[in-house]
């Protein structure tokens, strides 16, 4: 099953499957082969214009012409979208859904559905997206194989087990959220010591891409290369000192797990 070869259909195409039909559209799948149902006519019309594709709010029709579909909508909406989905036959479902399992899928489309299970995040839509993947009971090798070459068009993409994408989703799926106050959080501390916002906020987001550069590219444990920023009685070790004080490690810690805890039970109510 080649990726180029596929007609690819997404159901919901709000934030999420735009940035992901881009990743598609860069990486030269063309736009002849996606399409997407999308019930809310001004988003409909966003998708058509930004991408050229074919979109309708009729999701049978997108189903009808589609190898694979993209369940892009919210957990809540899942249902409704499955609903109005018509005969979905043996196509392969991969659903982008925080906490939704693949068995309670299994369960709303069909008990033999070939479903795969993705967390993605936003920085998909520019191509730096840290996804997750796990594959329901009748998902083959190569349903899971096609999955991680579509979530490689937007980032990196794993195979994770279903256990642990819960995990996945308050690390990678919600971080984003949290490291973009962090950079809004760090500019203001350079405008306050006198520098322009706009140098500021390239400068802070610079930092946390070569933070997280360092780190993918030497290997080295993240408190190693914090101890190579740290002189003695320097600058740097009085900001960590700071950040001790207001426990923001632990902040990080639990904001992940929250999310976690938020994923699971979200697909305890499906
Ligand atoms: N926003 C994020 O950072 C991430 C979101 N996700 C997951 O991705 C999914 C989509 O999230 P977003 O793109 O943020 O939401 P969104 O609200 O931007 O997009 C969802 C789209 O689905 C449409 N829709 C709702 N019901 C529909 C139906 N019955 N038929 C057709 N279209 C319908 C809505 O009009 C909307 O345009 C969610 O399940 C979320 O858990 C996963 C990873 C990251
Ligand atoms: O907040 C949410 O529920 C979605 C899923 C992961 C990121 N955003």
């Amino acid at each position: 099953m080649k990726l180029n070869e596929q007609k690819i259909g997404f159901l919901g195409a709000g934030k999420m499957a735009s940035a992901i039909i881009r990743g598609l559209l860069k990486s030269g799948i063309s736009k002849e082969n996606i399409c997407a149902g999308e019930k809310y006519e001004p988003s409909a019309e966003v998708a058509r214009k930004d991408f050229g594709i074919f979109v309708t709010a009729d999701n049978a029709e997108i189903v009808k012409r589609s190898d694979v579909l993209i369940i892009a909508v919210k957990p809540k909406d899942i249902a409704e979208a499955l609903s109005t989905a018509g005969p979905t036959g043996q196509k392969l479902f991969i659903s982008i859904a925080a906490g939704v399992t693949t068995a309670s899928l299994e369960e709303m489309i069909g008990k033999d559905a070939r479903v795969v299970r993705v967390m993605p995040n936003i920085c998909a839509t520019v191509l730096e997206s840290a996804t997750g993947i796990c594959p329901g009971k009748n998902a083959s090798k190569e349903d899971v194989a096609l999955a991680k070459e579509i979530f490689s068009t937007v980032g990196v993409a794993m195979e994770i087990s279903e256990d642990l994408l819960d995990a996945v989703t308050g690390l990678s799926g919600s971080g984003p959220a949290y490291i973009f106050p962090v950079i809004e959080a760090m500019a203001d501390g350079a405008v306050y010591a006198g520098l322009d916002r706009k140098t500021a906020m390239i400068l802070a987001a610079q930092t946390v891409i070569g933070a997280a550069k360092m780190v993918i590219e030497t290997g080295d444990h993240p408190a190693v290369l914090k101890d190579m920023v740290c002189s003695p009685a320097g600058t740097t070790i009085v900001g960590i000192q700071t950040l001790e004080e207001y426990s923001v490690r632990a902040a990080f810690m639990n904001a992940v797990i929250d999310g976690a805890e938020k994923s699971k039970e979200i697909g305890k109510k499906k």
